[in-house]
């Protein structure tokens, strides 16, 4: 008997719907989550010590594998000197050195322990510093889960059918105008009507929460141009893509540089800490320096800080990116070849360790074509892998992740379980 079920009843007792976040539930795809005990490279284990090659990577952090021993003794070494202090620290100063050295349009930026936190943040200081109201989002992205941006969001709240969170009420959200993601003209005609009042558009410029979508030629250059034509704020919500993608995120890849960018995951290497930050004059308007206020007690928490500092020092090694760009090629060619063997419409797209599988001919481009592809053909597939040991995301909406640990030999034995998984479909 797997425990698998039995903990998953315990845990709905006390945790509503038995899990703390809820992309991890199974609710779009049926049965109970995998427990996990441990992990450890590209592998978790459960509660039954069933091993999983996971595509999760804890929705981001795990570029390097779990549990990368470099990390774990800097976690272990910063945790013997003290678990917090709320005051600052030397090695606050290193991050923040090698983040705004590495990430091009940042200068200065602010720590914080969430995306959510970051993203948040980053909307009141694009609305403290021009005076304006209204922001921009786009459909079907996920910005973390503070009020004005659960407006017909991605990740979570795509899968589970509302897109729109109750408890929000309509005041909180009027300024927050949502436009379909690629669709420059809609952007353009929101700023002709009312740019006056636009603080910023916030975007992810790799989308990854309504699976993987890829800007379209001009799409993210557009958006640029209007922000400055209009005096409006220029976020990248680059907590997904944020050394993910490749060193310096989507804009070392596109050469835009927004006013602000978001940061986490990858960046805490599996602690929590959050970024936000962008250009001196703009971010010199948070308090103390300025009238705009975030805070928090665990902000640049040492040993998190530990984790992140660790991490980002093993991303600079020689080849990193190449090699993970090449791993998670070869997993999104492969499942595509094994798809079109097995007469499966499929397709996969991938930029860096991130990758998209799409139940359709072709990649999406959109959150109406994401929308149109086969759920219920992704989740046989999802149910079939799973019982051949690959652990990929629960839901038709998210992106996978590929971590540097995830070598020839375990692509191999994913598109080996996947050509089963395809034949049965
Ligand atoms: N797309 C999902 C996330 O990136 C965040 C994970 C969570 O919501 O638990």
């Amino acid at each position: 008997m797997s425990r698998n079920p039995e903990l998953f009843e315990r845990a709905c007792q006390t945790i509503p719907g038995g899990v703390n976040s809820p992309v991890r539930a199974f609710r779009s795809v049926g049965g109970a989550p995998r427990f996990i005990k441990r992990a450890q490279g590209p592998y978790m284990w459960d509660a039954d010590d069933t091993r999983y090659i996971d595509y999760i990577g804890s929705w981001g952090p795990a570029i390097l594998g779990h549990a990368h021993p470099e990390v774990v003794r800097a976690v272990q070494e910063a945790a013997v000197g003290g678990l917090s202090f709320g005051a600052p620290t030397e090695a606050e100063i290193e991050i923040a050195e090698t983040i705004a050295a590495r990430i091009p349009s940042i200068d200065k930026l602010r720590l914080v322990s969430s995306g959510t936190e970051a993203t948040m943040t980053a909307i009141r200081l694009a609305r403290g510093v021009t005076g304006r109201p209204k922001i921009v989002k786009f459909e079907g992205c996920y910005h973390g889960h503070a009020d004005s941006l659960l407006v017909k969001a991605g990740s979570g709240l795509l899968t589970f059918g509302t897109p729109t969170s109750a408890g929000v009420p309509p005041e909180f959200i009027q300024h927050t105008l949502v436009l379909e993601y690629n669709k420059l003209d809609q952007v353009r005609a929101a700023f002709e009507e009312e740019g006056k009042d636009i603080a910023c558009i916030i975007v992810e410029p790799v989308a990854g929460n309504m699976n993987l979508v890829k800007p379209a030629p001009g799409f993210l250059e557009g958006l640029r141009e209007l922000c400055t034509q209009y005096g409006a704020l220029l976020i990248f919500d680059e907590v997904m893509t944020g050394f993910r993608v490749g060193p310096q995120g989507v804009q070392g890849l596109t050469g835009i540089r927004p006013d602000l960018t978001t940061l986490a995951k990858v960046i805490g290497g599996g602690m929590p800490v959050g970024a936000f930050g962008g250009r001196a004059d703009i971010m010199e308007h948070i308090a103390p320096l300025g009238g705009v206020y975030q805070a928090g007690t665990l902000s640049g928490n040492p040993v998190a800080v530990a984790a992140g500092l660790a991490t980002l020092r093993l991303l600079s090694a020689p080849g990193f990116y190449e090699h993970l760009s090449a791993q998670t090629a070869k997993l999104a060619q492969g499942l595509a070849e094994r798809a079109r063997a097995a007469g499966v419409p499929f397709s996969a797209d991938h930029i860096g360790g991130m990758f998209g599988i799409y139940f359709s001919e072709q990649v999406p481009t959109s959150l109406a074509e994401v929308s149109a592809c086969n759920v219920e053909r992704f989740k046989k597939f999802f149910h079939a892998m799973l019982i051949k040991g690959v652990h990929f995301a629960p839901s038709a909406f998210e992106a996978g992740f590929v971590s540097a640990t995830h070598d020839d030999a375990v692509i191999q034995a994913t598109l080996d379980a996947a050509e089963q998984a395809f034949a049965k479909l």
